[in-house]
């Protein structure tokens, strides 16, 4: 069996992809061993020490590292290993090394044939996608694989999880302090909304709310910046879509363009995306249902009706599934070429975890 090293197995997107093997049965698959930055010796999830996952040579030890750890890990410990001639899989959820030439951008139900290509040719280099950029592909992969889109613009909706787990923390923090500061009118039936909406407005703008890890408030609010800014004038996140997914799906740089701008909204670890989409040619809305429907087990056409919209479009009803509904399909005034769509999907499933651990497997299944 595949000796794997796990590095980041406990923060957010590691424990949820530590859940997804787990119903999966990749375990049985593989003889793991796990690795901290901070905890070396105590005992890790399947009851061994856990291990210094800045040690070099227990790390090239191991057949596969599949690492969480985030971006400075990766750049601490990925060209040292390899430069010691470390010849293993390295499979990662941070975005350090995914425009390297070296490295592949793994999502399989959209680019198995990238993939497969990439470890035919001797890459050991997998990295998972910008989340929004996964989910993205999950919800479009019928019209993409035939090249029918000429161009999305893309402007998002995303979750707080995305910022990290503090990040989710503070929202809630924040949710409850709007709550309580209002509490007493909410209980009161004969009480203003204008009343009410000036105590919110006066919490939200207090030294007292809590914003230290956003930087401003997200309940009751929004902020329609994500990342560090670029000299394009695109957030970082924004730069991502366009440069992530041509490369996910083996296209130069640019043959599909995409842009848009991205917003943190205050969902918990739901990414949702309003999508302008210029198609090739005039599809009907029927034939584009077919396509995208047909794409994968995940996607999810959802009728462009009101009630299947509120229902099925939602952060609340998507929240912790592997689910990719995609719906308000329709022709939009500018012309029969001219497709609205929105979209969402688990940012730490299919936009984290859930293409690393696919990725896992289909080493296993080819041994290695
Ligand atoms: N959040 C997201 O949406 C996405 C994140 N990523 C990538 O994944 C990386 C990790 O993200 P994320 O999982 O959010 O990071 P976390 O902060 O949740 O976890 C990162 C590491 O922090 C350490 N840690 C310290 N204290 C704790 C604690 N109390 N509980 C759990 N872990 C703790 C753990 O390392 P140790 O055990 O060694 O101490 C853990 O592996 C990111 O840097 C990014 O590169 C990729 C896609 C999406
Ligand atoms: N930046 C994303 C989350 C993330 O971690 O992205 P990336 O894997 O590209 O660094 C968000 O805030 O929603």
């Amino acid at each position: 069996m595949l000796k794997v090293g796990l590095v980041g197995w406990r923060g957010m997107v590691g424990s949820v992809l530590m859940q997804r093997m787990t119903e999966e049965s990749d375990f049985d698959r593989i003889t793991p061993s796990f690795f901290t930055t901070s905890q070396v010796g105590i005992t890790g999830p399947h009851g061994d020490p856990l291990k210094d996952a800045y040690d070099l040579d227990a790390l090239a030890e191991q057949e596969v590292i599949l690492t969480c750890q985030g971006g400075d890990y990766t750049k601490a410990v990925y060209g040292p290993l390899r430069q010691r001639g470390w010849q293993g899989y390295w499979i990662d959820a941070a975005s350090s090394l995914r425009m390297d030439d070296d490295a592949v951008i793994v999502l399989d139900p959209v680019n198995r044939t990238v993939i497969d290509d990439a470890l035919a040719a001797g890459q050991r280099t997998f990295v998972g996608g910008n989340c929004t950029v996964s989910l993205l592909l999950m919800a479009l992969g019928g019209l993409l694989e035939e090249d029918l889109i000429e161009w999305v613009s893309p402007m998002t909706y995303q979750a707080a999880s995305g910022a990290g787990a503090r990040n989710m923390k503070e929202l809630v923090s924040q949710m409850g302090a709007l709550h309580h500061s209002v509490e007493e009118a909410l209980a009161d039936p004969a009480s203003a909304i204008l009343d009410i909406d000036r105590t919110i407005t006066e919490t939200l703008a207090s030294d007292a709310f809590p914003t230290a890890q956003f930087g401003a408030p997200l309940a009751g609010s929004l902020i329609p910046w994500i990342d560090t800014a670029l000299p394009s004038g695109q957030s970082r996140e924004e730069w991502k879509a366009q440069v992530e997914a041509n490369k996910i799906l083996g296209h130069p740089e640019g043959h599909v363009p995409i842009d848009g701008i991205c917003v943190r909204i205050g969902a918990m670890r739901c990414h949702s995306q309003a999508l302008t989409i210029k198609l090739r040619q005039d599809l009907s809305i029927e034939e584009i249902e077919q396509k995208l429907a047909a794409h994968n087990p995940w996607v999810k056409v959802v009728p462009n009706e009101r009630e299947a919209s509120i229902a099925e479009l939602s952060p609340a009803r998507v929240t912790g599934t592997l689910s990719v509904p995609i719906g308000r399909l329709r022709k939009l005034n500018m012309g029969p070429q001219y497709l609205a769509a929105f979209t969402l999907g688990d940012q730490l499933l299919w936009g984290a975890a859930e293409p690393l651990r696919r990725m896992l497997r289909i080493l296993v299944a080819q041994g290695g």
